[in-house]
């Protein structure tokens, strides 16, 4: 019998196999950052132990940080320590860290694909939940915990149980001027934020396949959101395109003997899923997230639903998400004011990301009494959208443009929002006071945001007095 894409990585990856108890598989990249590793790396010290492959450990700081001046200290002593505990743990146990004024810093997951350290076939781990980004190189990525940081920072090998295995098929076309993150919504509100418990998902089909890497991080970033274990794209020419050149990336001779292999990591035509879905994406509309999961969510065009248009047992869900979001069954999505913009996080903070939204922005002025900040992902991908000019088109429509980090995406720095303030937020979690206490977020894609900027409410972006798919 043929095999799916992650047998196939699992199979490659296989220390130990036993009968009853988790594998033992190897990890190649294993990615840290300043909130989960400080115990991990006492674990380490209290045992005696090393770092078993530095030269796959690599370190960057972007949760706790400021996105402002970084030469002032910190204001918050818990991030202070943070910092200071990875740059020393870095510096004894020898892991390349790319720190506050490192033109590699950036958000985890942004920066290891663009730098070309995640590749097709790898393992790949880092203690945040978020990890199951890498998997649109097909790459099985995925979350862990702190004293499986230690386990993996000692051993370089992880004890897992294999997961179950979904397809999911995105058959057709997306519509003009919906994006990755309308598709990975609209799957999420119809089959609901825990529908993928236990699995490993395989995207696929066409809409998949025309989606660029940046688009393709975007589904696989919110896989964690569904319950997923992981997300994975099979490699294909817009993989290897993305890749080729890049720092990490393998050149010459080595390069070539890479693309042979990666090839082959495609599931069989015989293979067995768990679960196959079909979903039809040439119906989906630009998405707004109305309540406190991500599977809360309704087209722009439409309205929010009351509790007795969801089945009985989702009827408290939605009431306890309606009360703490302040709003009325049957509210217009587009009758929803909002006072603060975010664009950024590890879903929507690349390059691709930043250009959707200033196309949107270009010659308009944020609304009054709107805050809007746009956070690069990455310093690289700050220093890109400056040259091309598009930094300047956020300041002057109003926007705060900051360096590099999560900020806004979670309440873990200082750029946290205000009790009250209702977010239009390009990330990927809306639950109760992640973007601060008592805030309540919407999740948009970029040109959405962008758009809810200028107005103060959301608008369909497809009806903005922008042509869709013109240059900035
Ligand atoms: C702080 C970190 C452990 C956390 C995660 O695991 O995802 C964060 O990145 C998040 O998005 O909530
Ligand atoms: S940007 Fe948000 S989701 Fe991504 S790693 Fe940072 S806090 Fe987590």
């Amino acid at each position: 019998m043929g095999k799916t894409l992650y047998e196939k990585i699992w199979d490659r990856h296989i220390v130990v196999e036993q009968e009853d108890q988790p594998d033992i598989i190897y990890i190649d990249l294993h990615l840290i950052h300043e909130v989960t590793s400080p115990q991990a790396f006492d674990g380490l010290r209290l045992a005696n132990r090393q770092v078993r492959r530095p030269d796959r450990t690599l370190a960057t700081m972007d949760h706790a940080i400021p996105t402002t001046d970084r030469s002032l200290p910190f204001e918050d002593e818990i991030a202070a320590k943070q910092v200071e505990a990875l740059r020393k743990n870095c510096q004894v146990f020898g892991i390349e860290l790319f720190d506050l004024f490192s033109t590699k810093q950036g958000i985890v997951h942004i920066i290891a694909p663009e730098l070309g350290l995640t590749q097709p076939g790898q393992t790949i781990v880092c203690g945040d939940s978020h990890t199951a980004t890498h998997g649109a190189f097909g790459t099985l990525a995925f979350g862990i915990g702190t004293s499986e940081v230690e386990h993996v920072l000692a051993t370089q090998t992880l004890k897992q149980y294999k997961s179950k295995t979904m397809a999911v098929n995105f058959n057709g076309e997306l519509p003009i001027g919906v994006t990755a993150k309308d598709l990975i919504l609209a799957l999420i509100g119809q089959y609901g934020h825990d529908f993928a418990t236990g699995y490993v998902l395989e995207y696929r089909g066409e809409a998949i396949r025309n989606l660029t890497m940046e688009e393709r991080m975007t589904v696989c970033n919110m896989s964690i959101e569904i319950g997923a274990r992981a997300g994975l794209i099979a490699p294909d020419e817009t993989t290897f395109k993305y890749l080729e050149g890049k720092e990490y990336a393998p050149r010459g001779e080595e390069w070539q003997e890479a693309l042979e292999d990666w090839r082959e990591l495609k599931s069989d035509k015989d293979a067995q899923f768990d679960r196959i879905v079909d979903f039809d994406c040439s119906v989906i509309e630009p998405q707004v997230t109305w309540g406190t999961n991500p599977g809360l969510v309704a087209s722009v065009n439409a309205a929010v639903p009351g509790p007795e248009e969801v089945p009985e047992e989702k009827r408290r869900m939605v009431e306890s998400a309606l009360a703490y979001m302040d709003l009325a069954p049957g509210t217009a999505i587009k009758d929803i004011e909002i006072n603060t913009v975010f664009i950024g996080s590890c879903t929507n903070g690349r390059i691709q990301d930043l250009r959707e939204a200033a196309k949107v922005v270009n010659g308009y002025q944020v609304a009054d009494g709107v805050r809007a900040l746009v956070v690069p992902g990455s310093q690289s991908v700050k220093q890109q959208a400056e040259s091309e000019g598009l930094a300047k088109i956020f300041t002057d429509a109003g926007f705060e443009w900051r360096e590099a980090g999560c900020s806004m995406c979670l309440g873990m720095n200082p750029d946290i929002a205000k009790p009250g303030d209702r977010i239009a937020s390009t990330s990927n979690r809306n639950f109760e006071g992640r973007q601060g206490r008592d805030s309540k977020s919407h999740l948009v894609s970029p040109s959405m945001a962008a758009a809810a900027a200028i107005e103060g409410r959301f608008v369909d972006v497809r009806q903005w007095p922008i042509k869709i798919g013109e240059g900035v």
